[in-house]
């Protein structure tokens, strides 16, 4: 197997630095290319020569008319003119100018790759590190009005001092290489901007810029704002190829080039292995597959299922209570939006709570008691506008939580034994960002956090063969159903036949998107109860038939922090807005739903 490669863009993604761009095949950070994709057919004289010790390709987007696969209608983009001022073509001629080494990597549809990469289930592989020997303009056919396009090209060598590429033998390394005019290289950028040419370069008599000789054909302007640009003698040419002295690769060696199979963690800060380095996938040494973390309590390579263990210790509510939502979020939630109609006494209220939209009403906190020794708490109730529904949430206290300790512990250390087998599950639309605007990926996409369904299937996460029944259910999941029934039965003085809970796990960074709970069948009532970090929960208007894109603006924003209990009553509030969650840090939440009621 290569040493580096993966089944899919997430895994690619979340575990290779040099590359996490959902998106574009060029991935730069500060205008520095850390990677470069290599994908799909060829443009001409695009080329993957010496066995890939230089390749040219032509970079950084926009040049092809293209099908946006955003969902709801696709819409056509025309192909346009690259400028040199792009983000992906300006960091990349940067790169070129700095000499800076940086990664390819390549797809199973990158047709000028000699080895059928499919076949033996690669979909990505990284090459290795190599440096840009060249960039120029060209003209490219295209399908929009003009027929044609400025596109940019590059020509990538193979950074020597890495060994040879692990797709060729060693014997077909006696390649024919231009000695590197400028002496050895290094991985530190470098000051002189002049390429590193053998390859001649010559000034325009129109426009004073060099270009190199690029083309057996004769030498042209490639400044795509000159007007001698792209012919030779005022005629442009229909046949060209590369001149031979361009095709020879250059010899430049490279010292201190980094290693590029990432180093597994091998050690904990404070035993929290809940952070977001334990949240990025892994490289298996054994078959060189990058996996994301996909099981709570280790790393498991996806292909040869090797595992990787880090003990952590159990974290308590107590180390999260500092936490206090960031000042500006008070101020542009709550500032920027007028006639709120809320019914505070005391602004002691604002750091739990930030409704926004004028037609949420905001009732006033009711003091409320939990009984069983658990003292008051407060209620804090939303009513939804033309009788969508209402929004509880009883908060927690140090004096009620002593329920939800006990929980939140078990729950880590259920899920650390594998008692609880907390999972990311792929999604059914394989698209980064949220599932009403969404861009599609390839192979499998999982969600931004693990979770665990016990009770009645239920088909959001994972479809419904994941479920384990209440009665093989962990205490911890039990204990939860537990807490929220009782909450729930004293802020709506009824009982609800809850017999579902989705336990949901997020380490350092990881979140649930927008989403409603919709599913066929589902009671009106869904209640949460929250664990370990605060997380903010935000509410927003769903798209409708009339409004397809839905509005960006939250409606409401609620604090959930440990041991508080939300409940959405009503089918409206799931017909009319969708909500995401995004915890501070560590979190737990088990939400409760009645399944198949409705
Ligand atoms: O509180 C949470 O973490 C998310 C709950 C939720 O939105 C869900 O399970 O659908």
């Amino acid at each position: 197997m290569p040493p580096i490669w993966a089944e899919s863009r997430q895994e690619v993604c979340e575990s290779f630095d040099y590359f996490r761009s959902y998106q574009s095949g060029v991935y730069s950070l500060k205008d520095i290319v850390k990677g470069y994709l290599l994908g799909g057919s060829p443009a001409s004289r695009d080329i993957f020569h010496c066995g890939g010790r230089l390749i040219v390709s032509h970079g950084g987007g926009k040049a092809e008319s293209i099908l946006d696969y955003r969902v709801g209608a696709a819409r056509f983009q025309q192909a346009q003119d690259q400028e040199a001022t792009d983000k992906s073509v300006r960091a990349l001629l940067k790169s070129y100018t700095d000499k800076r080494p940086l990664v390819l990597l390549a797809d199973d549809k990158y047709a000028l790759f000699p080895y059928d990469l499919s076949a033996s289930g690669c979909t990505y592989v990284v090459l290795g590190l190599y440096w840009i020997s060249h960039a120029w303009a060209e003209y490219q056919p295209a399908s929009n009005g003009c027929g044609r396009v400025v596109r940019w090209k590059f020509a990538f060598q193979w950074c020597e001092g890495q060994g040879n590429p692990w797709w060729i033998s060693s014997e077909s390394d006696d390649v024919d290489m231009l000695p590197d005019p400028i002496g050895g290289c290094r991985s530190a950028p470098r000051q002189d901007p002049s390429p590193p040419d053998a390859v001649v370069n010559m000034a325009c008599n129109k426009c004073s810029q060099k270009s190199p000789v690029v083309y057996s054909q004769g030498w042209m302007c490639l400044n795509p704002s000159c007007t001698s640009f792209w012919s030779i003698g005022g005629r442009e040419l229909e046949q060209l190829d590369y001149d031979a002295s361009f095709l020879r690769p250059i010899k430049t060696v490279f010292t201190n080039l980094p290693e590029l199979r990432p180093a597994k963690l091998i050690e904990t800060m404070d035993s929290i292995t809940t952070s977001y380095a334990f949240s990025k996938g892994w490289h298996c040494e054994k078959c060189g597959r990058l996996s994301s973390r996909f099981k709570w309590e280790h790393w498991e390579c996806s292909y040869c299922q090797l595992i990787h263990k880090l003990p952590g210790r159990l974290r308590t509510a107590k180390e999260f209570w500092h936490q206090r939502p960031p000042a500006e979020f008070l101020h542009s939630q709550v500032g920027k939006q007028s006639g709120l109609r809320h019914h505070y006494h005391s602004l002691a209220f604002l750091p739990h709570i930030h409704a926004t939209l004028a037609e949420i009403i905001a009732c006033r906190p009711e003091p409320f008691e939990l009984g069983d020794g658990g003292g008051f708490t407060n209620h804090l109730t939303f009513i939804l506008p033309n009788e969508r529904g209402r929004i509880h949430l009883l908060l927690g206290t140090p004096l009620a939580n002593k329920q939800a300790d006990e929980i939140f512990r078990q729950y880590q250390e259920q899920a650390e034994e594998g008692e609880l087998l907390l999972r990311r599950y792929p999604l059914r639309l394989n698209c980064v960002s949220d599932r009403s605007n969404c861009i599609a990926v390839r192979g499998t996409f999982l969600t931004n956090y693990f979770s665990q369904n016990s009770g009645e299937p239920y088909q959001y996460v994972g479809g419904t063969g994941n479920t384990v029944p209440f009665d093989k259910a962990p205490s911890s999941v039990c204990g939860a159903l537990a807490l929220i029934k009782e909450r729930s039965r004293l802020a709506l003085q009824k009982d609800i036949p809850f017999n579902e809970v989705l336990s949901a796990a997020y380490m350092e960074k990881q979140k649930m998107s927008f989403h409603s709970d919709s599913e066929r069948g589902l009671g009106p009532v869904v209640a949460s109860l929250s664990l370990g970090s605060a997380a903010f929960m935000h509410f927003r208007a769903r798209a409708t038939s009339k409004e397809p894109k839905h509005s960006s603006s939250n409606v409401l924003t609620l604090i959930l922090r440990h041991g508080d209990v939300l409940i959405m009553e009503g089918d409206g509030v799931q017909q009319h807005y969708e909500h995401t969650v995004i915890p501070m840090n560590f979190r737990i939440a088990a939400t409760a739903r009645c399944i198949g009621t409705a």
